[in-house]
């Protein structure tokens, strides 16, 4: 049993060859957010988001996801407020996503799955010297994420959609210089926040989630381009990037908290 554990673990990509939970973890993400137990917050403020699009950097597809990089080395774009003590430093954006629009996003709202989720990675630079420091403390990180559903083209996301065919291939990066990300977040403010971890290795428990409660609206075309992205190198058997999204992981003693009524 155990030598047909380790073949069937051999069959999932490497992201998810690592143990699927982290032992003793309490607050490891994504979860399913139960819309009638989560429980407005009146002290939770708005979170004020200001992204200088000169800090964008570059795209590149590091095997997982495309990520969009940001120059972090100053206070340019960052996030305040919401359920944040300090300010946080932008420091990429990136996307989970389905082999079909069933299925896709990490977290889900009342066990529904989104086709698709983006995730903005922020720091608390305040606080810490550096992005990998931060990455290891309770309150290091602050991610939010937004819900993509099928619908009308997303003009703000279809400039990211073209530069896609360059980033094909594991390990390709394209510069990308001009980019405001606050253009994919929904005008509605209201949100979901808790205490949870990244979604991939090393899962370690350091992120103020901010969810959006409103998805933003994508088309059938702008996926289906996430779709062709390859989790392979340039010369390896192709394997497409999908499915790239972690597994819901148990609520246990964590409330999730409203910002609205
Ligand atoms: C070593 O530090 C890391 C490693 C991986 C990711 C990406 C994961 S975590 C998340 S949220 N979504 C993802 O796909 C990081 O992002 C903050 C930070
Ligand atoms: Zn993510």
């Amino acid at each position: 049993a155990c030598s047909q554990k380790k073949a069937r673990n051999a069959a999932l990509h490497p992201l998810w060859q690592s143990p699927l939970t982290i032992p003793g973890g309490t607050r490891q993400s994504p979860i399913n957010i139960q819309w009638r137990d989560s429980v407005y917050d009146p002290f939770l403020k708005p979170l004020k988001i200001s992204y200088d699009p000169t800090t964008c950097l570059h795209i590149w597809n590091n095997g997982y996801s495309f990520l969009v990089e940001f120059d972090d080395s100053t206070d340019r774009s960052i996030i305040i407020g919401g359920p944040l003590e300090n300010q946080y430093r932008l420091k990429q954006f990136h996307f989970h996503w389905g082999a079909i629009n069933d299925w896709g996003s990490e977290h889900t709202v009342d066990s529904k799955f989104y086709p698709a989720e983006l995730h903005l990675v922020h720091w608390n630079a305040v606080e810490y010297p550096s992005f990998e420091d931060a990455v290891m403390e309770g309150n290091g990180l602050a991610v939010i994420g937004v819900f993509l559903k099928l619908g009308a083209r997303h003009e703000g996301l279809q400039t990211l959609v073209d530069a896609l065919p360059a980033v094909r291939h594991k390990d390709t990066v394209i510069e990308f210089d001009v980019f405001d990300p606050s253009c994919l977040i929904p005008s509605c403010p209201d949100y979901w926040t808790y205490a949870g971890s990244l979604t991939t290795p090393p899962l370690t428990e350091s992120v103020t989630w901010i969810i959006k409660k409103k998805p933003i609206e994508v088309d059938e075309d702008q996926l289906e381009a996430f779709r062709m992205l390859l989790f392979t190198s340039d010369g390896e058997e192709e394997k497409r990037m999908v499915d790239n999204f972690r597994p819901l992981q148990p609520l246990m003693n964590r409330t999730v908290r409203s910002s609205f009524r």
